[in-house]
């Protein structure tokens, strides 16, 4: 019996790329696709690289449309899935609803209200497997909070080091480059070709990035107490990707040769994080279209810190492939099911 599954936002770059792994899921069947302004548009114009479902004509995002699948994803701007999943809860109770969107990533309120400037939707378990418990959390979960690209790549690289009590939860630092397509599909004068085609910029400098808050809350969880972190994202000229480079300072008595194998601890059973041999660092160009995440640490003994650097496709386990990663354990099927995907090279 296979899983019918709606996917709204399917005009959109992480609604296409769910499609796109949705429809090589082997217990899937893809049920509505849904969009906004280009609801009524085929989605070969749209998508033409889901060649299988280039004559799907995409329907509005309402909850009526949405109702009655098994699993509903949401790829919607900020603000948009709060109320839709609202009605769809009214609706269709039975509805597992994955929502990629930020509404309801966040615990608090208050946060909520000061980085995103509206009313909070709630808290959902959070899709990032990989985190302490989390497996636990997830299985027969019917809600599902997706995390931002950034916050999976960064608490990737530090959650093993705050889980083992290795890390100060002071004075993290956090740089991290995006592809373009972190920024969504809609267009954004900072991100016409000509802008972006060879140059790098930061944004959100300064703690303003919304991300900050839901790195410092995964962090907490993995730490047992508050984290700071300052957290600069920079633009890079490509589509696809993401590379953090993430540094914290090591408790006074953190032994050294200690600190690697914390992170070989907490990734040796990881289907999708792999802890690249010493010396080997990772690269975007590895991780493109796969679930895959690299990981890669030095300890800097001069400066007291170790440096921990990740690699991630934000579309695909920054996004939809964590998506699916998490249905697939709400639901109780084989993990890696839909996600057995290598990366493409060159
Ligand atoms: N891109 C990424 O790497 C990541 C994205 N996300 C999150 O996923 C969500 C979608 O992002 P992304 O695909 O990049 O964005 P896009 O701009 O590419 O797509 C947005 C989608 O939402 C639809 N939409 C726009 N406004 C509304 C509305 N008011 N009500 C309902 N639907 C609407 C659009 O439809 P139409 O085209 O018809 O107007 C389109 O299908 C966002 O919340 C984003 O933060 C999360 C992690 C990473
Ligand atoms: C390059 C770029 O612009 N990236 C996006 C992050 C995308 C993401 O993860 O998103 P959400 O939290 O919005 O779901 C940004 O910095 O706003």
């Amino acid at each position: 019996m296979s899983i019918t599954v709606a996917v709204s936002g399917a005009s959109g770059y992480a609604g296409g790329e769910a499609l796109r792994l949705l429809s090589g899921h082997p217990e899937v069947e893809i049920g509505a696709v849904t969009a906004h302004s280009q609801a009524g548009e085929r989605l070969g114009v749209l998508q033409p690289h889901l060649h299988t479902l280039a004559d799907r004509v995409l329907e509005p995002t309402t909850a009526d449309v949405l109702a009655g699948h098994d699993v509903v994803f949401l790829a919607l701007p900020h603000g948009a899935s709060g109320p839709i999943a609202a009605e769809l809860a009214e609706r269709s109770p039975d509805t597992v609803v994955i929502d990629a969107g930020a509404d309801h990533r966040l615990e608090s309120a208050a946060t909520w209200a000061q980085y995103y400037g509206t009313e909070h939707a709630g808290t959902w378990p959070y899709g990032l497997p990989e985190l302490p418990g989390q497996r636990g959390r997830l299985a027969g979960a019917r809600r599902i909070a997706v995390p931002g690209c950034y916050p999976t790549a960064t608490l990737l690289a530090l959650t093993p080091g705050f889980g083992a009590g290795l890390l100060q939860p002071r004075d993290v630092v956090i740089v991290a480059a995006s592809g373009t397509s972190g920024a969504g599909k809609a267009l954004k004068p900072h991100l016409l070709g000509s802008e972006v085609m060879g140059s790098m910029s930061p944004y959100g400098v300064g703690g303003g990035h919304r991300h900050t808050p839901e790195i410092e809350q995964g962090l907490a969880w993995a730490a047992g107490e508050d984290v700071q972190v300052s957290f600069t994202p920079t633009l890079a000229p490509m589509p696809r990707g993401i590379l953090a480079t993430a540094t914290a300072r090591l408790t006074d008595d953190a032994d050294p040769a200690a600190v690697r194998a914390a992170w070989e601890t907490a990734y040796a059973d990881e289907p999708f994080v792999r802890l690249l041999p010493e010396g080997q660092w990772p690269t975007t160009a590895a991780v493109i279209a796969s679930n895959h995440v690299q990981v890669q640490l030095a300890v800097d003994e001069r400066a007291g810190r170790v440096v921990v650097v990740s690699a991630i496709d934000n579309l695909c386990k920054g996004t939809a492939g964590g998506a699916v990663q998490s249905m697939n354990i709400a639901l109780g099927l084989p993990e890696q099911a839909g996600l057995e995907s290598q990366g493409v090279a060159p």
